[in-house]
């Protein structure tokens, strides 16, 4: 089968406990911006137990197209019948494109999907456009443009430099791509998609993983990619008791305490309140940098934030150059001032 053949841009519905994951919305997004540079639909694969009823959501947020696999076997996700069935769907559909979301799901899925159907993926991207793609040849032989590619941008070598990677050779081009980072369209109610069913066939092969016990992860209640106002603390807030501080503020002002990397791994805060490249992306109104250094791997997860505000006692830490207001002194005298201030200003 030709490449040319491949049509449609197909993006994975990812869902836990029949509640659509946001990533879902945003790759419908990005998905349909994309189908639209290449005069083609948009397709969401909805796959779980009893999910059926989910498609109309996925409608009203920009699918054309929902293909459900649905069978008791995908009640909880695993990789083997989760595999099983998108690769069943790729092969049968044959899209050009894939998106799934880079969730701790969406990691195990994605790779795995694109080993069984033979193509490439690029991981972790933060931009997708469809453009031309040249192709360095041979010495002595013109180079060639490859045309309508799917140029998928992610940040390589730690985050010190931005690769744009295309896949012109295989097909679907497949990327996963980090939640918070594209944008959902505006729901537009009522909105009705084409809903196939679809039965990728179990066999006792690809059910052989037996589930003994499952165990929830112990999670903060707070959703940092959802807050208005966020109260980041990093490594300079100095302990775990420390940041009662940032916590007063946040209370103040009706926001969540998120934090750095190294907070996580001074096991201060638990892994989702983290912001960056390796934790969350977030899109606060307000983004407090309180003892955060503004390392790149931190900046890229909040630098779209509409207003930043860093508190740092060294003036030349590169967080100022990302903030639109910088407090320079100890952030143990000036929160608890600020907090102060606040409360009387609020009322509270
Ligand atoms: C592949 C990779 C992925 C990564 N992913 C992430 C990520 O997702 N998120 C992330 O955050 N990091 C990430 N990192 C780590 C990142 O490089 C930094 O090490 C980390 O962000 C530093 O955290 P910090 O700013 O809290 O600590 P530090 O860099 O130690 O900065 C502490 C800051 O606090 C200030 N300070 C200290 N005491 C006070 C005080 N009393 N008052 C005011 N200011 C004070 C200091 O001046 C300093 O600027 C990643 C690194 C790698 C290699």
């Amino acid at each position: 089968m030709s490449l040319e053949e491949y049509k449609g841009v197909f993006v994975f519905a990812q869902q836990v406990d029949n509640v659509l994951d946001g990533v879902a919305f945003e790759l419908l997004g990005k998905g349909k911006d994309l189908a639209k540079d290449l005069n083609t639909e948009v397709t969401a694969v909805l796959i779980g137990s009893g999910v059926k009823g989910l498609a109309d959501q996925l409608a009203e947020y920009g699918a054309d197209r929902v293909i459900v696999v649905d069978d008791p076997e995908l009640k909880e996700y695993r990789t083997e019948p989760y595999a099983h069935a998108l690769a069943s769907v790729i092969n049968e559909y044959k899209p050009e494109i894939m998106l799934v979301g880079a969730t701790a799901i969406g990691r195990d899925l994605g790779p795995t999907v694109s080993a069984r159907v033979k193509t490439g993926l690029t991981a972790d991207c933060t931009s997708l456009e469809i453009g031309d793609f040249p192709l360095v040849a041979a010495p002595g032989k013109e180079s060639e443009q490859k045309h309508n590619q799917l140029l998928m941008t992610r940040p390589a070598f730690g985050g010190n430099t931005i690769a744009t990677i295309a896949c012109p050779d295989n097909r679907p081009q497949m990327a996963t791509v980090r939640p918070g980072v594209m944008q959902k369209i505006a729901p537009i109610a009522g909105a009705k998609a084409n809903v196939v069913e679809f039965n990728p066939g179990f066999t006792p092969d690809n059910r052989y993983v037996e589930i003994l016990n499952v165990v929830k992860a112990v999670k903060s209640t707070a959703n940092i990619m959802e807050a208005k106002i966020l109260v980041s603390g990093g490594r300079g807030v100095g302990s775990k008791e420390n940041f009662k501080l940032l916590e007063d503020l946040a209370e103040v002002l009706g926001g969540t305490v998120s934090c750095s990397r190294a907070v996580v791994e001074n096991g201060w805060l638990p892994v989702d309140l983290q912001v960056g490249q390796t934790g969350k992306t977030v899109r606060p109104q307000i983004y407090f940098a309180i003892g955060i250094s503004g390392a790149i791997q931190h900046v890229a997860g909040m630098e779209d934030s509409d207003l930043i505000i860093a508190i740092n006692k060294d003036e030349d830490a590169p967080i100022f150059d990302v903030a639109d207001y910088g407090l320079v002194g100890d952030l143990n005298k000036i929160v608890p001032a600020l907090t102060a201030a606040l409360k009387t200003e609020l009322g509270k």
